[in-house]
């Protein structure tokens, strides 16, 4: 039945028309908020966060505004713990109802910008259990608390010499997938390692998202080598919007953040990439590039499943 439909015979409009069926986008701005001049000071921290949205929308207008992983600590295993703050588990939850210092400041900056926000991540500790995550909060623009996700992949890597970082350390691994609605389409969600895992973002496409987000901090060890390339790999796998939204680079900081806040299309041409310096990156997101590039190369309804059913199993 699969096979049928590759033929020749095969009409390219009804290809296009299976791939974008789950897909009901409209075209939007996306801004990344690579923001410098973050330091031990929370507080701080989130006027330098509010001051970077404010400009970001202060441009013309923009739908989605994006800020790093870990923004309002220093990333750092022993600080988590510290930072870390409640964040309501049942959702959506309304602005007024927002108790923590980085929820009410996030909600505010939507509300008063009047825009999409993914609030980069934060740390976040779960009261019943005492566990803390690194997780990233979505916000409506009437500041309303929409979606949440926890780093589902810990990054805990050892390059000898070179970068060793072990988040689970004091971190525990989120265990959900999670997408949310805007008027402009459908968005996923990573953060940062949780883009080296291809089955989160294909799974996002399957359900029908335009682009996936990760509020991310590579370093200046893997940063030049993997940043761009899974990106672009993420986009062409799944012909998708791929954004990756870091921290400029600290010279006083313990990590050294990569920088390099990307856009790639659905064809993983690389739309708008910074260096490493305190900067806005925007990218108008053209959803007309999701069915082109899928109507030439329509993978994303040829794959076999009925070939690789069970990619865990390795059968
Ligand atoms: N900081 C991360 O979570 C990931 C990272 O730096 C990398 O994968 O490289």
């Amino acid at each position: 039945m699969l096979r049928a439909s590759l033929t020749r015979s095969s009409s390219y409009s009804a290809l296009l028309r299976r791939t974008m069926s789950t897909i009901q986008a409209k075209p939007f701005k996306l801004a990344l908020v690579q923001l410098g001049g973050l330091s031990e000071d929370k507080t701080k921290n989130l006027e330098i966060a509010a001051a970077g949205v404010k400009e970001a929308v202060s441009q013309g207008k923009v739908d989605l505004v994006v800020l790093p992983e870990i923004f309002n600590s220093p990333y750092a295993v022993t600080a988590f713990r510290k930072y870390s703050e409640p964040i309501p588990n049942d959702l959506p939850a309304q602005a007024g109802s927002l108790e923590s210092e980085s929820t009410k400041a996030l909600s505010q900056m939507a509300k008063e910008n009047k825009i999409w926000l993914i609030g980069g991540s934060i740390p976040e500790i779960e009261s019943d259990t005492d566990h803390i995550y690194n997780t990233c909060t979505v916000y409506n623009p009437d500041g309303d608390l929409v979606v949440k996700h926890r780093k589902v992949h810990l990054f805990d890597i050892d390059i000898p010499g070179k970068q060793t970082f072990k988040e689970s350390e004091t971190l525990t691994g989120g265990n959900t997938l999670n997408t949310f609605e805007t008027p402009f389409g459908k968005i996923g969600l990573g953060i940062c390692y949780d883009i080296r895992f291809p089955e989160m973002a294909m799974i996002a496409a399957r359900q029908g998202v335009v682009a996936m987000i990760y509020p991310s901090a590579f370093n200046t060890t893997t940063g030049p080598i993997y940043w761009t390339l899974l990106q672009r790999a993420r986009a062409v796998d799944n012909q998708i919007f791929v954004a990756m939204c870091s921290p400029a680079r600290h010279p006083g900081a313990s990590y050294q953040a990569y920088g390099h806040s990307s856009v790639v299309a659905p064809n993983g041409d690389v739309l708008a990439e910074a260096d490493e310096h305190p900067t806005i990156v925007y990218a108008d997101i053209d959803t007309q590039l999701l069915a082109s590039t899928r109507s030439g190369l329509p993978v994303t309804v040829q794959r076999r499943f009925d070939v690789y059913p069970n990619v865990a199993d390795g059968n």
